[in-house]
């Protein structure tokens, strides 16, 4: 294998898929798409978990004086969005063994999901694209993302962000002097409260003995480098 990993849940961003005046855009969906069918197609096992930041969030319902409750819903649909169109563009590209398994029940465009039968299916080669968040209300997708990855049985999840190339003591877009982590374990990430994911998720990995890495997307087939182990990142462990 030429990977690091045998499984991974790739967690990404609904940031991932946008422009500044798109939602999707559809240089940015397709790159992610190549990507991910060539890892698939060299035989890594792959869960992904996708956002709905291009779309909704949660937070924004404050400014139309909604609920959280009802945003947080508007917010995992837009995670389904999401996971179809990347469903779309990964069979566009001829890889066609791809599931979407939704976690709100939306049975006319996903898959039911259980964790054998995605299991099941990724030994046969198909990725696994995770919707819905959740299903619940006051969690994000990172939470998700740890979740799905230990259902999956997953080495790792590979937490890909837009633009920072892992961990540092601060946020580095505000502080140039920020310091980078290569390495982590899962107590400093609380202990140094550093914003990584949400705290929910950042637990759960860490009583999971999870392993996180945290790599920057934009970059030319950062994806698969990251995979290679040819990227910097910052890896959390015990
Ligand atoms: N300690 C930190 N290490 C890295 N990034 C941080 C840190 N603290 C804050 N940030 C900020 O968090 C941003 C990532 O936020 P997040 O909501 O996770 O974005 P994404 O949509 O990429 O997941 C980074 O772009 C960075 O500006
Ligand atoms: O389990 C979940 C996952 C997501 N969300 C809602 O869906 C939005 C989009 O998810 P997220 O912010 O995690 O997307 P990303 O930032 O990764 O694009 C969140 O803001 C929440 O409002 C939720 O309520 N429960």
């Amino acid at each position: 294998m030429k990977y690091k990993y045998n499984t991974v849940l790739l967690k990404l961003s609904g940031e991932a898929l946008k422009s500044e005046k798109e939602i999707y855009n559809k240089d940015k969906l397709e790159d992610i798409a190549k990507q991910i069918v060539e890892l698939a197609t060299n035989g890594l096992k792959l869960g992904i978990v996708i956002g709905g930041g291009n779309i909704w969030r949660g937070k924004l319902g404050t400014d139309i004086d909604m609920p959280q409750i009802n945003a947080d819903y508007m917010g995992m649909l837009a995670t389904v969005m999401n996971g179809l169109a990347l469903e779309s563009t990964i069979k566009r590209l001829g890889y066609d063994k791809v599931n979407v398994y939704s976690s709100l029940p939306i049975e006319t465009v996903t898959d039911d999901y259980n964790f054998k039968r995605a299991r099941l299916k990724m030994n046969e080669g198909y990725i696994s694209i995770f919707v819905g968040g959740t299903g619940f209300a006051y969690f994000t997708t990172d939470t998700n993302s740890v979740i799905r990855a230990i259902e999956i049985d997953a080495d790792a999840v590979l937490m890909a962000k837009n633009g920072v190339k892992g961990v540092y003591d601060s946020d580095p877009n505000k502080n140039p002097k920020a310091k980078f982590y290569a390495k982590l374990t899962h107590h400093e990430i609380a202990e140094k409260q550093l914003r990584v994911m949400d705290l929910t998720a950042a637990t759960l990995a860490k009583d999971a003995k999870l392993p996180i890495e945290v790599f920057d997307m934009q970059g030319k087939n950062n994806i698969i480098k990251v995979m290679e182990g040819s990227l910097e990142s910052t890896i959390i462990e015990e």
